[in-house]
């Protein structure tokens, strides 16, 4: 069974005739982009943006209606992936190093769903490394700043040589190993000049559905 599909396509019900949906980035955000494209080759009538150029790109393939960000007053419900979901349903995102445009996306929806396998719901976020997007200039000092308060911060690189984001920035990977309190770390990593923003998502889902091994959907819900 695909955990992340059941996942994605049981939040994919949620959406109507009308809306304006932002359409996540990853393995189990590309589902719901997949249904919501199969749903719209049906009839469905929606608009949406795109929290990365991949998704972007996929969503165009499969006909899904893309809008700028900045033509939209409203956005109704966005679908996206999570790295590690605890009980309070705070979140790690990022390992796909969309963070920055999903977090901006998240934060200005009307209702988030998130959706993930089982492997991802933790008792304490921090196992997976935090993704902080970084400026390039000055962005060793930027990382020395990092290591302050993390004993294991690395450049994140693709084929060799830094890995660069949609928005042209590093991701540095902040291995924390236990984050107690989210809401402090993630105030205090964006108070430091050169950081953009980082992977955490404090209070932001609305709405969890986990797909575990057993066939069951867990829906949890703010
Ligand atoms: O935050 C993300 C991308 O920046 C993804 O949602 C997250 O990494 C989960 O990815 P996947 O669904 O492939 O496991």
């Amino acid at each position: 069974m695909n955990l992340k599909k059941a996942a994605a396509e049981k939040a994919v019900e949620a959406i109507k005739d009308g809306m304006c949906i932002g359409l996540g980035t990853g393995s189990t955000a590309y589902w719901a982009i997949q249904k919501i494209g199969e749903r719209v080759r049906e009839g469905l009538k929606i608009e949406a943006v795109a929290t990365s150029v991949a998704s972007e790109e996929l969503a165009v393939q499969l006909g899904i209606p893309i809008v700028p960000f900045e033509n939209i007053t409203r956005l109704d419900i966005t679908i996206d992936g999570a790295d590690e979901v605890n009980p309070e349903l705070h979140l790690i995102k990022g390992g796909g190093g969309a963070l920055l445009r999903e977090k901006i996306v998240a934060a200005n929806t009307n209702y988030f769903i998130v959706v993930a396998d089982e492997s991802k719901a933790v008792d304490t976020l921090g196992s997976f490394a935090l993704p902080v997007e970084v400026v390039p200039f000055a962005s060793e000092w930027t990382k020395r700043r990092l290591e302050a308060s993390c004993p294991d911060v690395q450049w994140r690189l693709k084929d060799g040589v830094r890995y660069i984001t949609d928005n042209g920035n590093y991701i540095a990977d902040c291995r924390y190993g236990e984050i107690r309190d989210p809401a402090a770390l993630e105030a205090m990593l964006n108070g430091i000049p050169g950081v953009v923003d980082n992977g955490l998502f404090v209070g932001m889902a609305d709405q969890v559905i986990i797909a575990k091994s057993d066939g069951e959907l867990d829906t949890r819900v703010k």
